[in-house]
């Protein structure tokens, strides 16, 4: 459940603000100089060429191997040697796979394919758990704490899970061996959790990890069995360092260096294409296995990026970018081309589902390109989403729709002065530890509003829903005046609005059941009724207003 706040203070000035960053709980900052971790394995360069090769001789993808000797044939000068040797050893980019692209055998075979199509690359894969399971571990875990020991094994998101797992690897002619011990170990822990009648979160996340850890054995078999060498890890086993707060860790700067080391010290050793769990990390206390949050293979793949440095980041998908909106929503949405870290960051905060909310930040910190593609369509150019890009014919990038929010309504009852009324709001929020964005639960929303009512006037609006126009703030009047005309023709009534520090992104909240049609409303005047990059080229007067009168679509 999300909410957001409008707090009235007691000169009945109505200040609105954008939800609250999510708080960061218990985040430990273990201090390792991150970032372009360069090995420099300064015994290997020149010092013979056997060693040389060996350690150049990677997985040939497609297009084959190149050696230090044949570069150095070709370039015919000694410092070539360092130079290749640097090139060679470094992985280019790191392709993520989510749930859509390996949901079956069939679609495990085409991203194979893919990753083969791209020989100059040198790949780390990221993979998610195979379409909907992670989905269906959840059910099964749920049902597990009721159904009794006994019919733990009949629970039938298990049997579905069995059956997709065992059917892939027979289409794919693997040995099952790849995942019958872990269909095995699924059983027995669905049993332990009847048995104990409780589903902690820890447990919780241990559980979820079956679907990654499936998923990427299988695929790290296939790409075996087809002659590329690859090599499977679980990022909880290879330096993914998280805090302790299960089912949304917070991934460690320790992380980058551990992880860097890890994959390039085994590409040393004996190269092979990493194919990496998403979305798993493990706890810097308990050391149990912690998930990311929901879509957090965005993250881990983003994560790996910017430890290894590479070139680029690539996300695929079942959709061809970043869209204008959400096409389940909306069926005419179109990709969006180019974005910033920023928009994109904003986008995935306020719920678009295509990208995880923190996975920009690695990206951004890094300094690393972004591309999400479509591996249902690969020819389409998708989203690349970089630190800037030419906004001056920008106006609206995305429109967002998060569903299902409860408004807060604060009013001071004038016990205190607007500074002490507003501090001590806040300060509620930070002592019972919830973000004013994401309030889990309805006892979470209880405390708040039993604090809360100790001060002011609190009414609980539920049923409504955020929608937020991401795009260039610096149009802010044009894009307003654009919005509300349309919900105004709509016959709509915006009830609170807000404009976040980010300036890339404009908020508002109408109810619920009235969301969807605004946001087609919205899409069709912003995205469908010609340019409106026009509009900003338009003469103003004084105060800066367009002098045209914009005329409006429904
Ligand atoms: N603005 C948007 N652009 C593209 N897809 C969106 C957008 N908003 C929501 N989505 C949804 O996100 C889905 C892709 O994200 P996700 O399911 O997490 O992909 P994956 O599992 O492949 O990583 C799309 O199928 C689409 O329904
Ligand atoms: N499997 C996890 C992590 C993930 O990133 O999945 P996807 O890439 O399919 O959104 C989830 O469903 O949340």
């Amino acid at each position: 459940m999300a909410a957001a706040a409008r707090v009235q203070c007691h000169n009945n000035t109505s200040l609105t603000g954008s939800p609250l960053p999510r708080r960061r709980r218990n985040s430990p900052t273990l201090h390792f100089s991150p970032n372009r971790v360069n090995f420099t394995p300064l015994k290997w360069i020149g010092d013979g060429s056997s060693s040389c090769t060996r350690m150049v001789s990677g997985p040939s993808l497609k297009g084959g191997t190149t050696t230090v000797r044949a570069a150095l044939e070709e370039e015919k000068k000694t410092d070539a040697v360092s130079e290749v040797v640097e090139e060679e050893k470094r992985f280019t980019c790191v392709m993520k796979f989510g749930g859509s692209s390996v949901a079956t055998a069939e679609r495990m075979r085409e991203v194979a394919d893919l990753v083969l199509t791209f020989p100059e690359e040198s790949p780390v894969i990221v993979l998610s758990a195979m379409g909907k399971t992670t989905n269906n571990l959840l059910l099964a875990g749920e049902k597990a704490v009721s159904c009794g020991v006994s019919n733990a094994s009949e629970i039938e998101e298990l049997s579905v899970i069995k059956e997709l797992h065992l059917r892939t690897v027979k289409e794919l002619e693997i040995d099952p061996s790849v995942v019958s011990s872990f269909l095995e170990e699924l059983e027995q822990l669905l049993k332990g959790i009847a048995m104990m009648k409780e589903l902690t979160l820890r447990t919780r996340d241990y559980l979820v990890s079956f679907g990654e850890c499936l998923s990427t054995r299988i695929f790290a078999a296939y790409l075996n069995k087809i002659g590329v060498k690859a090599r499977q890890y679980d990022a909880f086993e290879i330096g993914f360092i998280t805090t302790d707060d299960f089912t949304n860790g917070d991934i460690l700067e320790a992380t980058y260096p551990a992880v860097a080391k890890r994959l390039y010290d085994d590409w040393m050793d004996d190269p092979a294409v990493p194919v990496v769990t998403g979305f798993l990390g493990k706890g810097w206390k308990t050391c149990a296995v912690t998930t990311l949050g929901r879509g957090g293979s965005d993250l881990t793949a983003t994560t790996i990026g910017k430890a290894l440095g590479l070139q680029e980041i690539q996300v695929w998908k079942d959709v061809d970018g970043v869209l204008t909106c959400d096409p389940t929503i909306y069926k005419r949405a179109t990709p969006v081309p180019f974005l910033t870290f920023d928009e994109a960051a904003e986008l995935a905060y306020f719920g678009a589902q295509v990208l995880h909310p923190q996975s920009m930040r690695p990206a951004r910190e890094g300094g690393i390109p972004v591309r999400v593609k479509n591996s249902y369509n690969p020819k389409a150019p998708g989203t690349i989403i970089t630190k800037t890009r030419d906004m001056t014919k920008t106006v609206l990038t995305s429109i967002v729709l998060k569903r299902n929010v409860t408004m807060l309504d604060i009013a001071s009852t004038r016990m205190l002065g607007q500074v002490g009324f507003l501090a001590k709001v806040f300060s509620i929020f930070e002592d019972l530890e919830i973000s004013v964005d994401v309030v889990a639960t309805s006892e979470e929303l209880d405390h708040v509003v039993e604090e809360l009512e100790k001060i002011a006037v609190v009414n609980l609006a539920k049923g409504r829903a955020i929608i937020s126009l991401i795009g260039n703030v610096q149009h802010s009047s044009l894009i307003l005046e654009r919005a509300f005309h349309v919900l105004w023709t709509k016959g709509i009534n915006v009830q609170m609005i807000s404009q976040g520090a980010s300036k890339v992104n404009i908020s508002l909240i109408v109810n619920d059941a009235e969301a969807e049609g605004c946001v087609e409303a919205l899409h069709k005047s912003f995205f469908e009724s010609g340019d409106l990059s026009e509009l900003l080229i338009q003469p103003r007067l004084g105060n800066g207003s367009p002098v045209r009168t914009m005329q409006v679509e429904n």
